[in-house]
């Protein structure tokens, strides 16, 4: 059985068709990195999979069908680092991680010495235990990311969907961020920018391209200097040796845009 399921899925915003006919699979543990250029559908696709647009075709998430599940009940097999959270600035890093046991928390019961129990641990498992008491505002961009994913693991979800979470962090934090969450070992979909950090995470790569699935499959298979550039636009150099696939890009490589 796959964790998550996809067929036909299709989503207008407005008239506008932005997604057009996706399917994919993602199975059980694995690391799945959507890629594609700015405007192709990777945030929406990740909307859709969460159940936080209405989409037409099917969605089944962790044995849920996704346009049939309550959001609350859909929140304890997935949950999603959007690339805009919520708005948290005032909360204190403890309270942003706790709200990750909402959909826990009965309608009159407070948290539990268990929900205090899960929220010290993501903090510890992603390295901001020593911030618990910091006002998130005060946190630096990989302080507020690690957080975040803290919040998500505190949720005990089965699905972990992450839109571009090494945005605007350095080359350490980026590593460090997506080591965390490969650990964490729980299937994981994350929108990535930076190909080489898609190669060397992700088991499987899904690139979109105006809405559609232009390729899928093992880094190797998809990370070809072909694809990209027909995605891209621009064709780069691919290194490939026994353990990792490497993408270089040249100034005078560009082929289509700029
Ligand atoms: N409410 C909306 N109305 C009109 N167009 C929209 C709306 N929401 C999204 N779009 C368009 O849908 C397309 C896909 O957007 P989406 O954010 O999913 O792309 P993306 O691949 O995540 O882009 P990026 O890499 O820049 O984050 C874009 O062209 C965007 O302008």
């Amino acid at each position: 059985m796959s964790a998550i399921t996809v067929r036909d899925v299709r989503y207008c915003a407005g008239r506008t068709p932005i997604l057009h006919g996706v399917d994919m699979d993602v199975t059980p543990g694995s690391f799945t990195a959507v890629i594609g250029p700015n405007g192709s559908g990777k945030s929406t696709l990740v909307r859709c999979l969460a159940g936080l647009v209405r989409f037409s075709g099917h969605i089944e998430v962790d044995g849920h069908d996704v346009a049939r599940t309550a959001r609350k009940e859909m929140a304890r097999s997935v949950a999603v680092v959007a690339q805009q959270p919520e708005a948290v600035e005032a909360h204190s890093v403890r309270e942003v991680i706790a709200l990750g046991r909402t959909p826990y928390l009965g309608a009159l019961s407070g948290a539990t010495a268990h929900d205090h129990h899960v929220v010290r641990d993501a903090a510890t498992r992603t390295g901001v235990e020593h911030l618990l008491e910091r006002t998130f505002s005060t946190c630096s961009g990989g302080e507020r990311q690690r957080t975040h994913i803290a919040r998500a693991l505190a949720q005990e979800c089965e699905v972990l969907l992450l839109d571009e979470p090494t945005n605007h962090l350095d080359v350490q934090q980026q590593f460090s961020i997506l080591e965390l969450v490969d650990a964490a070992d729980i299937t994981t979909l994350a929108v990535l920018h930076d190909l080489n950090l898609a190669a060397q995470f992700a088991d499987h790569i899904v690139v979109l391209d105006s809405g559609r699935i232009a390729a899928a499959g093992p880094p190797r298979e998809v990370l070809t200097p072909d694809i990209i550039e027909d995605v891209f636009g621009m064709r780069p150099q691919v290194i490939c040796d026994d353990h990792r696939v490497n993408v270089h890009f040249h100034r005078q490589a560009s082929t289509r845009r700029g």
